[in-house]
C-alpha cells in the first residue's frame, strides 16, 4: 500500500483534492499521471485527482444477468488505466455504455464534468471520447486512405448551406486528407492507403482504427483488446502508439487480457468480475490482490497462470490430498491422483 496517512480512508468521491505535484511541473505525461496517482489508495471506487471520467451507479442487465453493475469508478486525465477481468466480467459491456453504443438499466456517468448518457456514439465522439472495437470494424471495401477520412469530425461538406460553397469544403476535404496521411504515416500505414482495408493482416487493421479514432481530435481514447490478434512484430509498435497517446495527453482506457502489456503500459488498473469492479489500482497491487486472484482462478484463468499463482495451487492441491490420505489411509491411489496432477 501506498505510504500515505490516507490510504485505507475512501477519499471522498469526485473531490479534486490532491492536486499534482508542483515538483512534477515539466516532467514527462508518464511521470506525471504516475505522480498524480501515487497516494491515491487502491480502492475500488476511490476519488482520484482529476478525473476525466466518473461513473455512478451503472448498470446493464441482459434478462437475468448482470452484465455491468458499477458504483463509482473515476478515470484519472492524462494516464493510461487498464482494465482487466475475466471473460465475461463486463468490460466491452462498460466500454459499449460509457461510448454510447448500448444504453444502461440505471446510472449516470460523466466526461469532464459533462453528463454523456443517453447520447448517441457519434456526439460522444464529438465531446471528445472515442473508441476501438475488439473485433475491428475497418470497412473492408473502403481503402484505407477513406478509412481514415470517414473518422473526420465536423465533414463542413454534409452541410447544405456549407455544400453551396464548395471552397469551404474542399479546403477542409484537403486538411482532413493531410491529416488523414500524417496519422497514416505515423502508423507506418501511408504506403497502404489505396489498398482495400480488407486486405490488411490483423494488426494493421489494429492500427488503422486507433488511426482513425485519432482523426477526430479525442481528448479520451478507449482501445478494446488492442493487442489481440496482432503478432508480436506490431505488438511493440502498438504499445508504442499507446504510450505516444498519454505523451500528447489523451486519456487512454484500454482491455486487455496480457498483464505483461498492462503492467507495462498502465498507470492505474482497474479489476471488473461478474460485472462488479473488485479491485484498483497500480498495476504492482493487483497480482497480490486476493479478489482478484480468485476471480481469475474462479473463472477458470483464460491466461497462463503466474508462478506464484501456480505455487498456490499447487500447495493447495497438495493439502487437499493430504488431507484425504489422512481421512482414508489411500496412500495409493492418492499417489495416482498425485501423478494426473502433476
Ligand atoms: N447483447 C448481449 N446479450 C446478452 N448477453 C450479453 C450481451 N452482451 C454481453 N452479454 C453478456 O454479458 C456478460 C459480459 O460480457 P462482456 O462482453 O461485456 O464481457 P467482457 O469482460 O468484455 O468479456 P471478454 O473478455 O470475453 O471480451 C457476458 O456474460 C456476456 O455473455
Amino acid at each position: 500500500m501506498p505510504a500515505d496517512p490516507t490510504a485505507g480512508q475512501p477519499a471522498p468521491h469526485g473531490a479534486h483534492a490532491a492536486s499534482l505535484d508542483p515538483a512534477a511541473a515539466g516532467r514527462a505525461p508518464r511521470l506525471l499521471a504516475r505522480a498524480a496517482l501515487r497516494d491515491v489508495p487502491w480502492e475500488v471506487g476511490v476519488a482520484k485527482p482529476d478525473p476525466a471520467i466518473v461513473v455512478d451507479g451503472v448498470t446493464r442487465t441482459f434478462g437475468g444477468l448482470t452484465a455491468v453493475s458499477v458504483d463509482h469508478l473515476e478515470v484519472q486525465r492524462g494516464g493510461i488505466t487498464g482494465l482487466i477481468g475475466p471473460n465475461g466480467a463486463g468490460k466491452t459491456t462498460l466500454f459499449n455504455l460509457l461510448t454510447g453504443f448500448d444504453q444502461p438499466n440505471t446510472g449516470s456517468w460523466s466526461f469532464d464534468g459533462r453528463p454523456l448518457g443517453k447520447l448517441a456514439p457519434h456526439q460522444v465522439a464529438r465531446l471528445g471520447v472515442v473508441r476501438t472495437f475488439q473485433l475491428t470494424k475497418a470497412l473492408s471495401r473502403l481503402t484505407v486512405l477513406q478509412n481514415m477520412l470517414l473518422g473526420a469530425q465536423g465533414q463542413k461538406g454534409e452541410s447544405f448551406l456549407r455544400a453551396l460553397v464548395p471552397g469551404t469544403w474542399r479546403a477542409q476535404e484537403r486538411a482532413n486528407t493531410e491529416k488523414a496521411m500524417d496519422l497514416l504515416t505515423r502508423f507506418k500505414l501511408d504506403r497502404k492507403k489505396d489498398d482495400f482495408a480488407g486486405t490488411l493482416s490483423g494488426g494493421q487493421r489494429k492500427l488503422l482504427e486507433m488511426a482513425r479514432a485519432l482523426m477526430s481530435d479525442p481528448k479520451v481514447v478507449m482501445l478494446d483488446e488492442p493487442m489481440a490478434g496482432v503478432n508480436p512484430a506490431l505488438t511493440q509498435s502498438l504499445l508504442g502508439h499507446v504510450k505516444d497517446l498519454r505523451e500528447q495527453g489523451m486519456t487512454v482506457v484500454f482491455v486487455e487480457h496480457d498483464m505483461d502489456v498492462v503492467r507495462d503500459i498502465s498507470d492505474w488498473v482497474v479489476v471488473m468480475a461478474a460485472g462488479k469492479v473488485i479491485a484498483e489500482g497500480p498495476p504492482e497491487s493487483i497480482s497480490q490482490n486476493q479478489a482478484v486472484v480468485d476471480a481469475y482462478l474462479g473463472a477458470h484463468h483464460d491466461a497462463p497462470l503466474t508462478v506464484e499463482e501456480e505455487d498456490r495451487v499447487l500447495a493447495e492441491a497438495e493439502a487437499a490430498i493430504a488431507r484425504e490420505e489422512n481421512a482414508d489411509g489411500d496412500v495409493i491411489g492418492s499417489d495416482t491422483r498425485r501423478e494426473e496432477d502433476r
